[in-house]
């Protein structure tokens, strides 16, 4: 745009080597006048623009670096995972909530603080046999207490599984599909991350294996020699586990091998179903008030039984109705018999024997221990969890010589009138109180008489928590085996984890890492916007005189 006969002349700033650009502007009546307007010469542009696209480059892989690290979750979330195991118990339904991190490939667990919670509901998912709709609302519940505690952002990459033990075990296959229908129906629609599979009734051998591993992950034998793990005998409800290193050959149906990193564990690992306590002492009853002729105890007087298992004064008449309403008799048995409290500890004892050894006559191996299962002499260490810990903890045992002493605290308690038993331990409910008398003989009888645990041998101590106060619980074991398998499959594929690896774990590091050099490089760049403004010389032809003027 320019005017006729107008002079123009264009003057180079001495003080730099530009190319020039021209243009006229006219302002108003007044001539119009030339500016040049000077491009920065090439050196310095270059160098601008080379520190602007730097430092674009750089805060573009910095966004890159933080949004691959939301993408997977999140910085510290895209370490930590969620999973959820639930324990379909015979006396209760219990939801376990597990947080873990991927280290280098690893997952690292905690079980404490923020890291592990437990919910148990009562009853177990075998009472709604009648109604299995009746069982969505505990398993709704324990859905929400998991939901409280997994960030909303995880719940579609957080597994359940639900995982029923012996109280299903023990209920017709059908009845067991309707009930694990509704299950799978209420996890489908949980939010959490589920596939109907995942919902079901596991073998007592694989509850004993997983007893097995929580035990020696927190004893941290786990990846160690086999000869130096330790064993696990379970006293549940309705069954009772035995699982350890054996090195005596096992029978197929008895033996089960499962490798930790490069070290294969050769496992004797059995659940005696109804050799729980509480099934066993139903058993008891169930015996006493029968006809049946090899009843567990002989009746005194004509139709007169006697309970040895409950301590004198105990009313036995709302167990025996339960016994006969619950069907435990045999058809042709009518109810006849009424039950009377003998309180009897060696009779307890040796009716606990006959209950251990029913099946016996059935034994298909060269001896057997418990009903009509082979098992190998126990060898090694062993932890005795269950209801060996809590009645031990009933009765106050130290460690110490426990099984010896449980014998002593047995004659007492049993021997002892109810009435007065009541008195010391008023908020007990009556029927976990009474128990206590048939478990201390139980114990002993299983443990000594049938599988042959010496009375003083230090080698067996009851517990219910080991290593870092770790849950002997074996919904633990199967959250660690199940979680390890899977870290496995997926670390190789993930180069995310190899970015943790090189930039290390903590967020903190990667934040230094990442953020101090890309917040050096955009100061640099921004001082260098802001250094003293490049100034140029004009010649203002309207004012007949150079002027110096900054540019933009
Ligand atoms: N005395 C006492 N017994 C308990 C306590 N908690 C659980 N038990 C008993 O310990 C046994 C096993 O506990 P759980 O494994 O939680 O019971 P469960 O899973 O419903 O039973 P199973 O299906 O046989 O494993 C059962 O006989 C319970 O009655 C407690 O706090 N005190
Ligand atoms: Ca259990």
């Amino acid at each position: 745009m320019r005017r006729s006969h107008a002079r123009s002349r264009v003057v180079k700033s001495s003080k730099s080597d530009m190319d020039p650009i021209k243009f006229q502007i006219r302002s108003g009546n007044r001539s119009s006048s030339t500016y040049t307007v000077t491009k920065s010469n090439s050196k310095h542009s270059k160098s601008n623009l080379c520190l602007i696209f730097v430092s674009i480059a750089v805060v573009l892989s910095f966004l890159f670096i933080c949004y691959s690290i939301l993408l997977s979750g999140g910085n510290r979330r895209g370490l930590i995972r969620y999973s959820v195991v639930i324990d379909g118990g015979s006396t209760g339904t219990r939801i376990h909530v597990f947080r873990y991190r991927i280290e280098f490939g690893k997952p690292v667990f905690e079980f404490r603080g923020g890291d592990y919670a437990s919910l148990k509901l009562h009853p177990g998912l075998s009472a709604y046999s009648d109604d299995p709709d009746g069982a969505s609302l505990s398993l709704m519940e324990l859905v929400e207490f998991a939901k409280g505690r997994i960030p909303k952002g995880l719940w579609k990459e957080t597994e359940v599984r639900l995982m029923a033990t012996a109280g299903m075990r023990l209920v017709e296959l059908s009845v067991q599909e309707k009930i694990l229908g509704v299950a799978r129906r209420v996890l489908k629609s949980s939010g959490f991350l589920f596939r109907d599979e995942w919902a079901s009734v596991i073998s007592g051998s694989d509850e004993g294996v997983y007893a097995w591993v929580v035990a020696n992950f927190a004893l941290g034998s786990l990846g160690g020699d086999p000869l130096k793990t330790t064993g696990i005998v379970e006293l549940g409800g309705a069954s009772a586990q035995v699982t350890f290193v054996s090195s005596e050959p096992v029978p197929p149906e008895f033996s089960r091998t499962i490798s930790i990193g490069n070290v294969s564990y050769n496992l004797y690992s059995h659940s005696f179903l109804h050799f729980g306590q509480n099934a066993a002492h139903e058993k008891l009853w169930g015996s006493l008030v029968s006809k049946d002729q090899n009843s567990a105890v002989e009746s005194t007087r004509k139709g007169i039984f006697t309970d040895p298992c409950a301590p004198k004064g105990y009313n036995l008449d709302t167990i025996a109705q339960k016994q006969h309403l619950s069907g435990f008799l045999a058809e042709e048995s009518k109810f006849s018999a009424s039950l009377q409290a003998g309180g009897n500890y060696s009779e307890c004892r040796s009716a606990a024997l006959t209950i251990l050894q029913e099946g016996n006559d059935k034994c298909s191996y060269q001896h057997c221990s418990i009903g009509s299962s082979l098992t190998p002499k126990l060898q090694g260490r062993f932890l005795a969890t269950e209801n060996f810990f809590y009645t031990s903890k009933f009765f106050g045992l130290g460690e110490k010589s426990w099984l010896s002493n449980m014998i002593s605290a047995g004659e007492k308690f049993c021997g002892e009138d109810w009435s007065k038993l009541r008195v010391k331990d008023p908020s007990l409910d009556e029927e976990d109180l009474l128990r206590y008398c048939f478990s201390s003989a139980y114990i002993v009888s299983l443990l000594h008489d049938t599988l042959g645990v010496p009375l003083d041998d230090e080698r067996v101590k009851y517990a219910n928590q080991a290593g870092d106060n770790i849950p002997l619980d074996w919904a633990l074991g199967a959250f660690i085996l199940q979680t390890a398998a899977e870290t496995s499959q997926h670390t190789g594929s993930s180069n995310l984890h190899s970015f943790y690896a090189l930039f290390g774990t903590d967020s903190n590091t990667l934040l230094y890492l990442i953020g101090i050099p890309i917040l050096i490089t955009v100061l640099v760049y921004l001082v260098s916007k802001w250094r003293k403004p490049q100034l140029k010389t004009i010649y203002d032809l309207e004012k007949g005189r150079y002027i110096v003027t900054r540019i933009r």
